[in-house]
């Protein structure tokens, strides 16, 4: 669960293979210094300009380098958030308890789970440490699991200080057990809890974890063997996020090898800072992991793309054993993110396909609308393989929400735009279309509700079904074919990071001029567009002065449609 990073195993070589790929830190960083480097001046979090509740990755390096001080209290980020959160500081901060004389304040700690975990488990020795779990090797003692290994992540009731720290408990069980079944996901076999503690009953994975392979490999992978890696960890996030559920801490930590054989299925685990998300919410409390955040966590306001980020990050250091963005301090790690671009050009980059290099360079565009989808990024060009099963993503309900409240105008010229396309793009929008199981080669609102149901699981009952659902509501009595799916389920700023974006959307203009383009003033772009009188300087320019319909310029503006940043601009 971890409130941000830390764990406590060690093997400092674990970052001696890895340095910074971010300019201007490209020049190779000696040994020694790397180490401390990765984390010197993250001791405190408070001491950052920074929001808080991110800490270094791997942080559990701290003890081995003999830290000045110690991990920062897992507490006190919680304190950070309730202090924002209502001005009433009812809870001291755990070191404060002392010197203000507080008492502890009594917090309901019974969770309702079962509570005979010695009469069902034996425990072992420990195999791994997080910020709040210590995990530890055990065997079933009765049932199913009798005489089988499972692990157990033991979480202290003493250092749930907060109503925050045990809902972020409840939450991480929760998330668990209902996402478990997936198969790169670590199987959850139960909850139990004592006076002391909670017991978060885990499959064992044997492998370790995946940075520990990345180093035993001298630093990086080949690209075949990353493709496989990145697939796993595709399929599973796709998954947690058709779910509606954020992971946020996504780096290669937390994903374990089922066996210590080269290969064996990577599980994910730790969904201690994972989250549900509605449709159109944005999150922005800010955790994570510094090396892995994506730009807009740390600007406070984001959602599903953040974990897709950080899975450019995981990308990049499999791919070249360096880490994109990297500095000696937390700070100087957090500017790299907001404003640094990841070196592609020293070794080993040159050798590495070019495929390879656009899949990560669109996991870590920093603009977060651009970014692919797991499931977008799952028929990439790099990764596409027919009998690779891509799943349903959610994505593609907001782009057709949007699309079925647009006007026609801009429905005509987003059918033109999707008339462009190009086989890479066609290809991710036809296992999309298929996956809604079409008849005749249409669907409507039902097609939308059943392809939703045959991939609900509990975790998104509770989440997002709902809402999803009602989005959906225009399409009432609707159908639509292929070529208006597209149309509908394409996004404009996707397509922009596209590198053939330029002649795309030549070919789109042909056909909106063919098709679509009429003489608009500048008066009706600004109602088209839901926008205030203000709007009216900058979509001067859209319209030629020649016929008064929309100019090449003024297509590409218009298609990006009504964003929150436009809709601020309204009186
Ligand atoms: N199912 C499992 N099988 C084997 N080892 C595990 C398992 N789950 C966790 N571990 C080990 O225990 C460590 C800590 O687990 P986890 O990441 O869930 O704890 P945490 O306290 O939330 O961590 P963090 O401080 O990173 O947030 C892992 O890094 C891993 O080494
Ligand atoms: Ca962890």
């Amino acid at each position: 669960m971890g409130h941000h990073c830390s764990k406590s195993v060690s093997d400092v070589s674990h970052h001696a293979a890895i340095s910074g790929g971010s300019r201007p830190s490209s020049s190779p960083i000696p040994e020694d210094t790397r180490h401390s480097n990765s984390v010197s001046a993250t001791a405190s979090p408070f001491s950052s300009p920074l929001p808080s509740r991110i800490a270094p990755s791997p942080a559990r390096t701290r003890r081995k380098f003999r830290w000045p001080l110690p991990p920062p209290s897992p507490a006190k980020p919680i304190m950070a958030i309730l202090r924002q959160k209502s001005r009433k500081a009812s809870i001291p901060e755990e070191n404060q308890i002392g010197e203000e004389g507080l008492g502890e304040v009594q917090l309901d700690k019974s969770f309702g789970y079962s509570t005979n975990f010695g009469a069902k488990f034996e425990l072992g020795r420990e195999v791994g440490r997080g910020h709040f779990g210590h995990t530890f090797w055990a065997k079933g003692k009765k049932g199913d699991l009798k005489g089988k290994p499972v692990a157990v992540k033991i979480i202290s009731k003493t250092k749930m200080t907060s109503t925050v720290g045990i809902e972020d408990v409840r939450r991480e069980e929760k998330i668990l057990k209902a996402l478990s079944g997936h198969k790169n996901l670590v199987h959850f076999h139960g909850a139990f809890e004592d006076a002391n503690n909670i017991y978060i009953v885990m499959e064992l994975c044997e492998g370790g974890e995946l940075l520990e392979r990345i180093v035993s490999r001298g630093g990086r992978y080949q690209e075949q063997e990353s493709k496989t890696i990145i697939v796993q960890i595709l399929c599973v996030v796709a998954f947690c996020h058709l779910q509606g559920i954020v992971h946020r801490d996504l780096k290669p930590e937390n994903f374990l090898f089922m066996k210590k054989d080269e290969n064996t299925g990577l599980k994910l685990i730790d969904f201690g800072l994972s989250d549900f998300v509605k449709p159109d919410e944005r999150l922005n409390d800010v955790v994570g992991s510094a090396y892995y955040v994506a730009p807009e966590v740390l600007y406070r306001s984001y959602s599903f793309e953040a974990d897709m980020w950080s899975i450019g990050v995981i990308a990049y250091i499999l791919l070249c054993g360096s880490r994109p963005f990297w500095a000696r301090t937390e700070s100087g790690i957090f500017r790299s993110v907001l404003r640094a671009d990841p070196n592609f050009d020293d070794s080993p980059w040159p050798t590495i396909s070019p495929e390879a290099k656009d899949f990560v360079k669109r996991l870590l565009n920093k603009d977060h609308r651009k970014r692919m989808t797991a499931a977008q990024a799952l028929t990439h060009p790099w990764l596409r393989d027919e009998d690779l099963a891509v799943p349903l993503d959610n994505f593609i309900y907001k782009s057709v929400k949007a699309y079925l409240r647009a006007t026609p105008f801009k429905r005509a010229a987003l059918k033109a735009l999707a008339k462009a396309l190009t086989e890479d793009e066609l290809f991710y929008l036809r296992t999309q279309f298929k996956l809604l199981e079409p008849q005749n080669g249409f669907v409507t609102i039902d097609n939308y509700k059943a392809a939703l149901v045959r991939n609900v699981t509990d975790a998104m009952r509770e989440s997002n079904v709902a809402d999803i659902l009602k989005m959906m509501e225009p399409l009432a009595n609707k159908r639509m074919g292929f070529e208006e799916f597209c149309a509908a389920a394409i996004s404009v700023y996707q397509l922009e990071a596209v590198a053939g974006w330029e002649s795309i959307a030549t070919r789109a203009f042909e056909y909106f001029e063919q098709e679509g383009n009429r003489v608009i003033s500048v008066h009706e772009l600004v109602q088209e567009m839901n926008l205030g009188p203000i709007a009216h300087s900058f979509l001067q320019n859209w319209t030629r002065s020649s016929d008064g319909k929309l100019s090449f310029f003024g297509y590409t503006k218009f298609l990006h449609g009504v964003t929150i940043r436009y809709s601020n601009t309204r009186h």
